[in-house]
């Protein structure tokens, strides 16, 4: 490791800590990742999944792997450096993102992740502190987790960080899909409009309630497969209805609030993908597309003719390709010239159409929680003994406490200079450059 001069600690994570160092033979400011855990075999670390998935997959919104190496039995990963992470900004944040913002953010995430579902593999694990920023340019990092959509179920050893953990993983599915990218997708586009996290569950069964407070139980007929999953019956605790989406995020637009209400749907059936996100009227607000006008519903009266209405209309959209181009637009009531139509039109007349009507309001909900309070990347914390007590009788007056611990997991360790440095080359070096 004598190439690399390590300049402080950057990240200290599940499986590694992440140094900024200092490539002596490239120039380069790199990140080096050295493994917690102790390698014997140069055949074990090439075998690794995020050695498999990152070799792969070269795409300007993943994190570039530019080489492995080991030695005394550790193992480093060397990756282009990036100067924070999502986390980082979103903390650092202290007027809200404008949609704009929040719309180029999205578009990166959901590129590299269309191109890494494309090419066979979800990640599961995303969540802001694994998107890396550099000049508002976003990659996906950390593919520890990382897996082959053709891989076989079950996978049992998925232990992704709970608040972006998707309900299926949570009820325990034995069988997933790159849908539950797409759960947190969602999650973290709400993070960026409120600048705290939509779902911060304090354990497992906490993370459910935080759903179901948002979502509102679901039922046979927005899951029917989620009724059967083995964990199922910790949802019947929880009837809930669900809660307005306007209301949590009140300054997020009616497309940002429809495509987050899609992506975090209960059934992951019904998330939209990566390349159908990008197709979401959000990413189109502005961007005033006319609906076609020989539309066979509306009647080509001189009456409708003399008076039209119009409709802010944000189209649902499928899975079909013809679906994908949907946006939204202004919509005529009647085949009419528009030029010499010019709208008289009050407010109210602009009716949205979001495919979800205003639920009743449940009075109270957590308190937006600071996103310094962080959940821990694997495993929980054992459960509340008395949930179940606390749950069943009136769940909306006996809402959990949260933001009980102190101190971020995610924080950093006390700077180790030099680390890398204070361990001597003794053992036979393996290394390997990917670009
Ligand atoms: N290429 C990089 N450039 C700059 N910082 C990085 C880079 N890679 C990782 N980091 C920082 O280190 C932190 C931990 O990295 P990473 O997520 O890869 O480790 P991990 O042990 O797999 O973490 P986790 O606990 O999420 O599984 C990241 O959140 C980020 O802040």
């Amino acid at each position: 490791m004598e190439r690399y001069k390590v300049i402080r600690e950057i990240g200290d994570g599940t499986c590694g800590n992440v140094f900024r160092a200092y490539d002596i033979e490239t120039n380069e400011i790199v990140a080096v990742k050295k493994m917690k855990r102790k390698f014997y075999h140069w055949e074990e670390c090439i075998s690794l999944r995020e050695v498999k998935a990152l070799q792969k997959l070269n795409h300007p919104n993943i994190v570039m792997l530019k080489g492995v190496t080991m030695e005394n039995h550790e193992l480093f990963f060397i990756f282009e450096h990036m100067e924070c992470n999502l986390y980082d900004v979103i903390r650092e944040r202290r007027a809200p993102f404008s949609e704009e913002e929040i719309r180029k953010f999205m578009v990166q995430i959901l590129q590299g992740l269309v191109y890494m579902h494309n090419n066979g593999y979800f990640h599961r694990d995303l969540k802001p502190e694994n998107l890396l920023v550099t000049n508002n340019i976003v990659k996906i990092a950390d593919f520890g987790l990382a897996r082959e959509v053709c891989s076989s179920p079950p996978y049992t050893d998925y232990v992704s960080t709970r608040w972006y953990r998707a309900p299926e993983v949570l009820l325990q599915a034995s069988a997933y899909t790159p849908a539950i990218d797409m759960w947190a997708v969602g999650a973290i586009l709400a993070e960026l409009f409120t600048l705290s996290p939509l779902f911060p569950g304090e354990t497992e069964t906490d993370q459910l309630y935080k759903i179901c407070s948002v979502l509102g139980s679901p039922d046979h007929s927005v899951w029917p497969e989620g009724m059967n999953l083995p964990r199922s019956n910790r949802l019947q605790f929880f009837q809930i209805p669900p809660r307005n989406l306007w209301e949590l995020i009140p300054n997020a637009s009616l497309e940002a609030i429809d495509l987050i209400q899609q992506l975090c749907s209960w059934d992951p059936k019904r998330r939209p993908t990566a390349e159908q996100s990008l197709h979401h009227p959000f990413f189109n607000v502005g961007k005033w597309v006319p609906r076609p006008l020989h539309d066979a519903s509306y009647p080509r009266t001189n009456e409708s003719r003399a008076s039209p209405r119009l409709e802010l209309n944000l189209w649902g959209f499928g899975t079909e390709p013809d679906d994908l181009d949907l946006t939204l637009s202004l919509k005529p009531s009647s085949v009419t010239d528009l030029s010499k139509h010019a709208p008289k039109h009050t407010e109210e007349e602009i009716l949205p159409h979001l495919g979800f009507e205003n639920p009743p309001v449940q009075p109270g909900l957590w308190p937006l929680m600071s996103s310094s309070h962080r959940p821990m990347a694997m495993g929980d914390v054992p459960a509340m003994p008395s949930w179940q007590q606390a749950y069943m009788i009136d769940s909306q007056s006996t809402l959990p406490a949260v933001g009980g611990f102190s101190g971020s997991p995610f924080g950093l360790s006390p700077l180790q200079p030099n680390l890398l440095e204070r361990n001597p080359s003794l053992a036979p070096i393996r290394h390997v450059n990917f670009f």
